[in-house]
């Protein structure tokens, strides 16, 4: 990551919290690099006191842990089952705002969080915004470990370049619920997401896909210039 989209990813983090996060909210919080900007300025603003009585449902060990360490209080879904606004970033945002996620891993998680969220900000550097989903990033998809084998022959008649995720030492990567995940090439990009993801979803195995369509409300965006660009969905005529 270059240096600039570190510094890019910090601006759309603060960016988002300082816009978009209130005293007493209950938040999604996401997963990666730039969400853990989003924990930093959470954890300065609440030891100010300048945010008052939040607190989060991670949607990862990470984040938790992460959240954990800066004193960020954590919730379940045994303590509410709805939430005001969730962060999180994405590895690809088209000009609909619709996203691919889950390079983190955490996309089961993430797409649970963000359905139980009334609204979802989106944080991320320049380099995610693509003209057609699928064109920068793989799309990850989670699998139960049973008959993980079956996936990629499945996934290949899709017209899917699919890779088994691994660690670096060459393992299968595990997600947090104990599973696999097929990160799948396209060589086009994704032409038609929603068939895509039900076509995916409706695969005995699938426990979930990396589109997030119809669930980013606003993404803020840093820009190599430094600036900050925030894109809403368009209003309903
Ligand atoms: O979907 C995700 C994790 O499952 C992340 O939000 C996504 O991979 C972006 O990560 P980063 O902010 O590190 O670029």
């Amino acid at each position: 990551m270059g240096d600039w989209q570190s510094a890019a990813k910090r601006a759309a983090a603060y960016y988002a919290v300082d816009h978009f996060v209130q005293s007493g909210m209950r938040l999604g919080l996401g997963t990666g690099s730039t969400v853990a900007f989003v924990l930093e300025r959470l954890a300065q603003r609440l030891q100010t006191g300048d945010l008052r009585d939040i607190a989060g449902i991670p949607t990862s060990e990470a984040t938790a842990q992460r959240a954990q360490a800066l004193g960020i209080p954590l919730l379940s879904f045994d303590d509410v089952q709805s939430l005001d606004l969730c962060i999180d970033g994405a590895d690809e945002v088209d000009p609909s705002l619709n996203l691919v996620k889950g390079l983190g891993g955490a996309l089961v998680r993430e797409k649970i969080v963000a359905s139980a969220s009334r609204s979802m900000v989106v944080v991320v550097d320049e380099s995610k915004i693509v003209p057609k989903l699928g064109t920068r990033a793989p799309l990850p998809v989670e699998v139960l470990t049973f008959g993980w084998q079956l996936h990629e022959a499945w996934l290949r008649s899709l017209g899917v370049e699919p890779v088994l995720r691994r660690t670096a030492q060459g393992e299968p990567f595990v997600s947090d619920n104990g599973n696999y995940i097929y990160d799948c090439h396209f060589p086009q990009g994704i032409d038609d997401p929603m068939r895509v993801e039900a076509a995916i979803n409706n695969r005995p195995g699938v426990v979930e896909n990396g589109l997030f369509l119809g669930y980013a409300t606003q993404v803020v965006i840093g820009m190599e210039s430094g600036d900050v660009v925030v894109k809403r969905v368009a209003e309903e005529a």
